[in-house]
């Protein structure tokens, strides 16, 4: 609950300014109901004066200006609740660890965010901010004139309230599971739903979509079954208080026919305020109920929110690497119970090229993941220009080492923005860049140039051009360390040969590490390792390597046929 307390805390002055509202508006409708009553007993006793009506005026006037005035505080917060929540949610994402991100699912994940945001604006908003600015409020100033008006009408009242509760326990049970269900159920349906958006291509070619729309269609069936029931449960809460006021009324005007002494006003105002003092418990109820359903919600919510945090993005020495040294001890890690390196000792010095091949599986992008510190090793060490890399705060180490990824190495942005993100650069520069990389024909085609947006995950690009927009990048970051995992493997051969060469011109100082399958790439490499089983098994120049290196030369031959 400690993020409840947080978004409290961060919209205080607009719950403070829409609890005194909320104060004010429940003492005026109250109380506008006994000056009513005054109002009528006065005009029945021929005693009414023009001043009683004038005030009358005056409070209802100042209830409905006050009623105006409290949309304020109101809309701000039932918004800003909100969306505060999804903004938590993104602060999660910015600071996760990164082996509990890759648990994660995006479908399903997105619609835990969104009920979660929802079920976390009801337990602030709806409930809490509802039960302290209006229903207590509303139901302690009705009783209290309700009392004043008559002391037995007043105990009736509390008795029904005991009735109430009862009912509403009851129900409540029955309503927790139902609501377990639709959440599970709409988290799949969003999972099928985003499944079948990122996967159109596959799912087309393999004929999946009806099995998918299959499975869609049964999540969504459940959810309308389990919502039209949950909210015939609702509604019911609404039928039995309305049916106890009918009572209640009926019993108070039996009441006054048999006692003459209860004067015309003093029914009047008791049947509203009745329904005042009825009318917040009924809500209240439903609130509560509703309080209930959503503190579930926001418990699995909860549980993103409250995922591991990798400390050392913002903790830790913070580094400036001038060298671009890394140092590899005994190195060692394991997913679960599967190891993956294994033992593992390197020495890279300043400026050298290293290139990491391999067979697939056999450890090369978790290397460059705890190289990275995205990945925590278990034991040996990393030393990068003679500091421990979990001393070393990851933020400051990332200003100062480039990585392009295997995955989708460019976001859903402009292409500028791609080549560099936030900084301001010169629209000549970016192009000459461009030209470089072979983008420039691309580029100039596009709608909007350099200023056109790519779409998710560059959808509007080719592979190879998504590789040369992130390797772009690399000439507005100046890092000394640059990590490459398998940024050409989408180009022709003529195309990479022409793009690397402009690259490693670049880098012809910084030390850079690259994966690569595609051996000829890395022919010029100053030292050439590779892996199998975790370990590095050969390593020497790309020569050196195929006249001698078993498992080199074997994967050369094999890459070739
Ligand atoms: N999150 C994970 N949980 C469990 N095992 C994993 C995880 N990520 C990778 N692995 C396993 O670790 C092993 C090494 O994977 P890694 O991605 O480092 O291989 P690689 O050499 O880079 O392969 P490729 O050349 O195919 O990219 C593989 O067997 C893989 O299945």
């Amino acid at each position: 609950m400690s993020q409840i307390k947080e978004i409290i805390k961060e919209n205080k002055k607009a719950i403070a300014l829409y609890v005194i509202t909320g104060l004010l508006i429940a003492f005026l409708t109250n109380y506008k109901i006994k000056y009513f009553q005054k109002i009528i007993d006065e005009f029945n006793d021929h005693t009414i004066r023009l001043n009683t009506i004038l005030v009358y005026g005056i409070v209802l006037i100042s209830f409905y200006l006050l009623n105006y005035f409290d949309e304020y505080p109101k809309q701000k917060l039932r918004n800003g609740i909100y969306l505060d929540f999804k903004v938590q949610a993104l602060k999660k994402v910015s600071k996760i660890q990164y082996i509990e991100y890759q648990s994660l699912g995006t479908g399903k994940l997105t619609q835990s965010i969104e009920n979660g945001a929802n079920a976390g604006k009801g337990i602030v908003f709806d409930y809490w901010l509802s039960v302290f600015r209006q229903l207590i409020p509303t139901i302690l100033f009705s009783i209290f004139f309700i009392w004043k008006l008559n002391p037995f009408i007043t105990y009736l009242i509390l008795f029904g309230y005991v009735f109430v509760f009862i009912t509403t326990n009851l129900l409540l049970k029955l309503l927790y599971s139902i609501k377990e269900k639709i959440l599970c159920n709409e988290e799949m349906m969003n999972h099928y739903l985003v499944r079948g958006f990122m996967e159109m291509v596959t799912f087309r070619m393999s004929c999946r979509f009806p099995y998918e729309i299959e499975k869609a269609v049964k999540s969504k069936n459940e959810i309308i079954k389990s919502k039209v029931k949950m909210n015939m449960i609702h509604e019911a809460f609404f039928t039995i208080f309305a049916i106890l006021v009918a009572f209640l009324n009926v019993g108070i005007l039996v009441y006054a026919w048999l006692n003459q002494s209860v004067s015309i006003g003093t029914s009047v105002a008791l049947i509203s305020l009745v329904e005042n003092a009825y009318t917040p418990i009924a809500v209240f109820n439903v609130l509560t109920v509703q309080y209930k359903l959503d503190k579930a919600t926001y418990c699995r919510f909860e549980k993103i929110l409250n995922m591991k945090e990798d400390e050392q993005l913002e903790r830790g020495k913070r580094v400036e690497v001038e060298q671009g040294d890394i140092r590899i001890t005994n190195l060692c890690f394991q997913y679960n119970n599967k190891k993956v390196i294994n033992n593992l000792n390197v020495e890279i010095n300043k400026g050298e090229k290293i290139a990491l091949v391999g067979s697939s599986g056999s450890g090369k992008t978790t290397l460059i993941k705890l190289l990275l510190g995205l990945l925590k090793y278990d034991h040996g060490s990393i030393q990068i220009d003679g500091s421990e890399l979990r001393d070393i705060n990851l933020e400051s180490l990332y200003k100062n080492v480039s990585y392009i990824s295997q995955e989708a190495p460019v976001f859903d942005g402009t292409v500028r923005e791609n080549i560099v993100h936030n900084q301001n650069e010169d629209d000549q520069y970016i192009h000459e860049i461009l030209k470089k990389m072979k983008l420039a024909d691309s580029v100039s085609k596009m709608d909007s140039g350099i200023d056109t947006l790519i779409g998710e995950r560059g959808m509007i690009l080719s592979g190879g051009e998504r590789q040369r927009l992130a390797l772009a990048r690399l000439w507005f970051q100046k890092n000394n360390i640059v990590i490459m995992d398998e940024a050409t493997s989408a180009l022709d051969n003529i195309t990479e040969e022409a793009v690397m060469e402009e690259v490693m011109r670049l880098l012809s100082d910084k030390t850079v590490i690259a994966i690569a399958h595609r051996l000829t790439s890395i022919i010029n490499f100053d030292r050439i390792m590779v892996f199998n089983d975790g370990r590095i098994v050969e390593q020497g120049t790309f020569n050196e390597l195929l006249k001698n290196g078993m498992y080199f030369s074997d994967l050369y031959h094999k890459s070739m046929q």
